[in-house]
This record gives structure tokens, C-alpha cells and sequence, in this order.
């Protein structure tokens, strides 16, 4: 099975954490945009979407699925999504797509996060993929040297094909952080939310996954948290 069928195995998986008549949490990146194909299928069923991205509504509004804000939306029955990676206990790095700080809002007004994900996301210690910090563009060089000093190795995200520094849905930067061994996810993601000038941390660990639906050969394996 070649990696984009596991992600399209956890997406219509996924359809069966929707609930029927409510307005849906929906993440971003290739994992979710298969979601996203998923529910169009059953969007008769649902009143509409929340966004996490830019790029997830358009898709969404594409399908023909109501978006709605979420400044108008008081609770969300469920946030669907990717990770980049993912843990036994359901904390995830999230970011890869600089989706994170918008993720981490719609996650946090919502009864359950359900992470869809091919099998490759889940590790036993986070890390190996770089840390995603979303940060204020006049605070990046004083935020870097601080997470030079957690440990890690910070590096601006450029926008592909340039040396432009790549700027978010939400006018903010993304330094990647590699080279951090995550063995306290709860205490490192308070430490660099603590940061001045940080936006969000892509670590999702004080608010991590309910259920994790992951895409293996031998088929989609749910794990709960
Ligand atoms: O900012 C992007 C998100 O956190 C994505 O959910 C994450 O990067 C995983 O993306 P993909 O499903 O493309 O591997």
C-alpha cells in the first residue's frame, strides 16, 4: 500500500467520529484534505466545518460544505486531523503544513480530537522531526537564540524555492527546531509557550488526541487515549 492509501484508509475511517447535524473541526495537510474529500461525500449530513487553514476552506468551500467562523461557534463536536508525529499517549509535533497556531484554537474549543495519520507518525520519543514555533516576525531573532538555548537547533522556515522567510495564514514566521529529544512534551511545550513573542508551539501535548486512527498495511489500527 503506497503512503497516500493509508492516509485515504484513516480519512474514511474517520468518517465514523462525525456527528450528524454539527459543525466539524477540520485540520490541514494531505491527510486531511483526503478527510475533507471523505466528508464531502456525506456533507448533507453535517451543518458545516471550522477551518484550521486557508487552504482547508477553500477545499471545504470547493466541496460545497459550509465554513463557518469560529468566532460565531460556541463548541465543536470534533477536530479532525493529521500529525507529523504521534506518541503511545496521543501527543503530537504539528506543523509541518504552518497550520499549528490555528489547529491548536479550533483543538482547544473541541470535545474530541481524532488524529488521522499513516503508521509511519507514530515514535516512541518525539523529535526527529523538527519542532514547529510559530512566532511575532520582530521577535524571531530573540526567540531563536532562546531555543538555541533549550537545546534544539532553530531554523527559519524559508518559502520553497526562495530565501524569503515563509509567513503564515496569520502573518507570523515558523522556526523549525531540530535536534530536541522530547521526553517531557507537557513541560517543554509550557516552557516555549512561555517564550515572548511566540505564537504557538506545534507540540499538542497538554491538549493531545482522544483517538488516533492509523493507516498500516494490515489496516486501520484506532488508538485511545
Ligand atoms: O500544519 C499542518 C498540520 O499540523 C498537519 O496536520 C501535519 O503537518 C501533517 O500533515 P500531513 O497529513 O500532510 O502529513
Amino acid at each position: 500500500m503506497t503512503q497516500d492509501e493509508l492516509k485515504q484508509a484513516v480519512a474514511r475511517a474517520a468518517i465514523d467520529y462525525v456527528v450528524d447535524g454539527e459543525i466539524i473541526g477540520v485540520g490541514t495537510g494531505s491527510t486531511a484534505n483526503f478527510f475533507i474529500d471523505e466528508l464531502a461525500k456525506i456533507k448533507q449530513r453535517i451543518k458545516g466545518a471550522v477551518a484550521s487553514s486557508e487552504a482547508t476552506a477553500a477545499r471545504l468551500a470547493g466541496h460545497g460544505i459550509a465554513v463557518f467562523d469560529l468566532n460565531d461557534v460556541a463548541e465543536i463536536a470534533v477536530y479532525i486531523d493529521g500529525a507529523d508525529e504521534i506518541t503511545a499517549a496521543g501527543a503530537m509535533i504539528k506543523g509541518g503544513g504552518a497550520a499549528l497556531t490555528r489547529e491548536k484554537i479550533v483543538a482547544s474549543v473541541s470535545k474530541q480530537f481524532v488524529c488521522i495519520a499513516d503508521g509511519s507518525k507514530l515514535v516512541e520519543t518525539m523529535g526527529k522531526f523538527a519542532l514547529p514555533v510559530e512566532v511575532l516576525p520582530m521577535a524571531r531573532a530573540a526567540v531563536t537564540r532562546q531555543l538555541a538555548a533549550l537545546g534544539g537547533q532553530p531554523k527559519l522556515r524559508l518559502k520553497p524555492g526562495t530565501d524569503q522567510a515563509f509567513i503564515t495564514d496569520n502573518g507570523g514566521m515558523i522556526i523549525d527546531v531540530a535536534g530536541l529529544a522530547i521526553s517531557e512534551p507537557v513541560a517543554l511545550e509550557q516552557r516555549i509557550n512561555q517564550i515572548v513573542g511566540v505564537i504557538a508551539v506545534g507540540l499538542f501535548a497538554q491538549r493531545g488526541a482522544n483517538v488516533c486512527l492509523l493507516g498500516t498495511p494490515d489496516g486501520v489500527r484506532t488508538l485511545t487515549f
